[in-house]
């Protein structure tokens, strides 16, 4: 049939889940590599190898201004935070284990938020 719109309750839900998830992410202890975009004037070969930044300032500037059409559309961006960090930064670093402790956290935490569903 015609393409409907997404019920507004799904819309809703989809919403909370991301304030929720991006909240926990903020708040984490191992947050502080990805809290703002990487200074790209400043970190040599960051501009070039790291095609798509993205941070948790930036996905909050674009959760709060309607830029995500579903949660899928907003995991892409968490998603793409910690693969760019996996690919700059090596695995035994600061920031590399920063990186996999947040996607350990966050995979099992949107897992656990639809499920309660
Ligand atoms: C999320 O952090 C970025 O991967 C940049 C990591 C980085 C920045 C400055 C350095 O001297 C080394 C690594």
């Amino acid at each position: 049939c015609a393409k409907m719109p997404k019920p507004s309750q799904d819309n809703d839900r989809d919403l909370t889940f991301c304030r929720i998830l991006l909240a926990e992410l903020e708040d984490h202890h191992d947050a502080w590599p990805f809290l703002n975009p990487v200074n790209i004037k400043t970190v040599p070969g960051y501009r070039k190898v790291i095609k798509k930044p993205m941070d948790f300032s930036t996905i909050r500037e674009k959760l709060c201004s309607c830029q995500y059409q579903n949660l899928e559309m907003f995991i892409i961006d968490v998603n793409l935070v910690f693969d760019n960090c996996e690919k700059f930064n090596e695995d035994n670093s600061e920031i590399g284990r920063a990186g996999h402790n947040m996607r350990k956290f966050f995979e099992r935490r949107w897992t656990e938020l639809l499920k309660s569903n």
